[in-house]
């Protein structure tokens, strides 16, 4: 018997998001569409540049977005990652708990991390993210028993940019493999594969059984050009791939066969959360009983309706009749 559907390791961050012009990323100089990683007099420059904007608070993190996506669709799912002792860090928490989602976290002296996303007219998310209390996750917090209860762990790759969190990533591994749970990876941003491609191969042809990457990390990742070569080309090493293709859709690849899911198509606002929430459909899909297929449909369906609003949390959550319906599909 296992009490969680998903056991989740990664930064807890708050998102503060802001609608910009384009010449707002080029006054700044930042690079659109990938994360960068700030400190805090950067954060704060920035953020002083959109003085008079509606600034908007959410919880976000990128595994924690998933992690709330496989709650908010009926699973179970618990969760690991540091905040600090701050309003912030109870606004992370309460998100989370009101859910029904197991965090049991020891706050940080540290402030709660934040990320500054900002969105433009073309729904691309430019994310700045000041780390904070996250950094200090490190491998004494990832509890054994939490992920012997879990059906799949989910490690987010944004953990490998610190020493402590890396070890925090790998420790959850480790006890997962030890235990006979399943370990699912997402590869986070372009930027972590040019950092760290060796690793990210030594992953997926070791411990990872399903891996999910969006098509820039893919064709990074591979060399190849085509997404469905690139796809094939993960899945010899790795059980299960989730392929994510923006706008186009997403390659689910289980069991040697590829099953391509169609994009759904919505008037795109703002992209930000799109591929963390396709894992969390995913991921609920399959430890609930879902076909690959049918849980890449609603993974897609998913994250379609979150590309549709502002912010990488559902505001129009699936009714148990929408998911029954995608649940039935052939
Ligand atoms: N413009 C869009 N319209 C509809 N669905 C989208 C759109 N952008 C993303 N999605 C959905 O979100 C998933 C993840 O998006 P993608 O951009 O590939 O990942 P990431 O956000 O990790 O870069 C896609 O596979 C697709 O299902
Ligand atoms: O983890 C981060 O640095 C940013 C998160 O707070 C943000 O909510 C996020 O992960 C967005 O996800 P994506 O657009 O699916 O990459």
């Amino acid at each position: 018997m296992t009490d969680f559907d998903v056991f989740g390791v990664g930064n807890a961050l708050v998102d503060i998001q802001a609608t910009v012009e384009d010449a707002v990323l080029t006054e700044l100089v930042l690079d659109k569409g990938i994360m960068t990683l700030v400190d805090d007099a950067r954060q704060r420059e920035v953020l002083a540049k959109l003085d008079g904007r509606p600034l908007n608070r959410c919880a976000g993190g990128s595994a924690a977005n998933t992690i709330v996506a496989v709650a908010e669709f009926g699973g179970k799912s618990a969760f690991v990652g540091k905040i600090g002792n701050d309003d912030v860090g109870k606004f992370f928490l309460k998100d989370m708990q009101d859910l029904g989602i197991s965090i049991d976290v020891e706050p940080a002296g540290e402030p709660t991390g934040t990320c500054a996303v900002l969105i433009t007219e073309d729904a691309q998310r430019t994310m700045l993210t000041n780390l904070g209390a996250s950094v200090t996750l490190t491998e004494h917090d990832i509890d054994e028993e939490m992920i012997k209860r879990s059906k799949y762990i989910y490690v987010e790759g944004y953990l490998f940019t610190g020493e402590n969190t890396k070890a925090a990533a790998y420790r959850a591994m480790d006890l997962a493999q030890k235990h006979g749970i399943k370990i699912a990876f997402t590869a986070s941003d372009p930027f972590l594969i040019n950092m760290m491609r060796d690793e990210i191969w030594e992953l997926i042809t070791g411990p990872v059984d399903l891996l999910f990457c969006n098509e820039e990390e893919a064709k990074s990742l591979t060399g190849e050009s085509d997404a469905i070569a690139c796809a094939k080309m993960i899945h010899d090493h790795a059980e299960n791939v989730a392929l994510t293709l923006g706008e186009k859709g997403s390659i689910v690849m289980h069991g040697g066969e590829a099953f391509p899911i169609e994009g759904v198509q919505v008037k795109a606002i703002d992209t930000t959360g799109a591929g963390d929430m396709y894992a969390g459909a995913l991921l609920y899909g399959i430890t609930n009983g879902m076909s690959w297929r049918q849980a890449g449909h609603l993974a897609s369906e998913a994250s379609a309706r979150v590309v549709s609003q502002l912010g990488a949390r559902l505001e129009r959550k699936f009714t148990k009749a929408e998911i029954e319906a995608l649940s039935s599909l052939s």
